[in-house]
């Protein structure tokens, strides 16, 4: 693109969206800002992709086209307070900070900046993130395909409406969490039967991403891919039967719904 792009806060997040952008060749390094009032941390991205160094927000905001707010959703409206007017209707904020509603980053802003609040994950630093966004009062068609270009380069992109985004953060935004819980158990599991830890690593790694990618390209019912494993007496329904019992399903259940509660809670209204 020949749009610069910017990011207020350059943390883990942003680390991995500057990876995938990088990686997928749709900004180069000198079209890519950053800020952040961690000083070692900025030079350590600088040195690491070459990208630009803001001085500070105010800096950045004059710089780019596109602004990433990439910082915690406690520290946005004190960002916001002091560079929001300085923001312009022909730039874009796109803000991924969780909780945090289109309304909230409006308050801050002129009437005409166009705000797209986005949900991404960090799966985004190989190019298999999953992001969801939902548009503000003052984004256009425009806002929406250029969201869509930049997001879609670092993997899967929906528009979702508003009142979802929460829902959005307890499950794809912070699953890639439970699924490494999920990939490390497996393998102490495997440790606890006997394998060696890398074998039950890499059987583990590798179980996890064959499953994902069969449901995905097959288009079936996990439920039918779930019986195709499971032999008649056998061994799948012992080990299903055991995770019935202590409550695979429940859990996930549990997790999502406290991670999208935890989510409004973030945003301190
Ligand atoms: N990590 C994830 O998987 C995802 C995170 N998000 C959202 O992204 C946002 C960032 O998360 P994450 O990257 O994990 O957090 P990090 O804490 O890793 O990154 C935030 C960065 O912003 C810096 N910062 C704090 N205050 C300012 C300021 N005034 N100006 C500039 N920079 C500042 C922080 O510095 P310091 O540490 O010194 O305070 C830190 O380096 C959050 O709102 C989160 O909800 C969304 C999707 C997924
Ligand atoms: O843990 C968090 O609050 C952020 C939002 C989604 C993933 N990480």
């Amino acid at each position: 693109m020949v749009e610069k792009i910017g990011f207020i806060g350059a943390g883990s997040m942003a680390e991995a969206l500057i990876t995938g952008i990088l990686e997928a060749e749709l900004f180069s390094a000198d079209r890519v800002y950053i800020s952040d009032i961690n000083q070692e941390r900025v030079e350590s991205l600088h040195n690491k992709y070459q990208v630009q160094i803001a001085n500070n927000n105010q800096e950045l905001v004059k710089q780019v086209d596109y602004i990433v707010l990439a910082v915690k959703p406690r520290v946005v409206k004190k960002i916001l307070g002091r560079v929001g007017q300085q923001i312009r209707p022909y730039q874009k904020l796109f803000s991924i900070a969780a909780g945090v509603t289109t309304k909230q980053l409006e308050k801050h802003l002129s009437t005409d900046v166009p705000v797209v609040r986005l949900m991404p994950n960090t799966p985004a630093l190989i190019g298999s993130g999953a992001t969801a966004y939902t548009l503000g009062q003052a984004a256009t068609e425009d806002a929406s395909r250029v969201v869509k270009e930049i997001f879609s380069s670092v993997g899967l992109i929906v528009e979702v409406k508003e009142d979802l985004m929460d829902a959005v953060t307890g499950l794809s935004g912070s699953g890639p969490a439970y699924i490494y819980m999920i990939v490390e158990a497996l393998s102490d599991a495997g440790v606890n039967v006997g394998l060696p830890r890398k074998v039950a690593s890499k059987l583990a790694i590798q179980t996890l991403l064959g499953a994902g990618e069969m449901v995905q390209e097959l288009e079936k019912h996990p439920a039918q891919l779930k019986d195709l494993v499971t032999s008649p007496g056998g061994t799948t329904i012992t080990g299903l039967k055991e995770l019935e019992k202590t409550g695979l399903r429940s859990s996930l259940y549990q997790a999502v719904e406290s991670a999208t509660a935890k989510s409004k809670e973030l945003r301190g209204e």
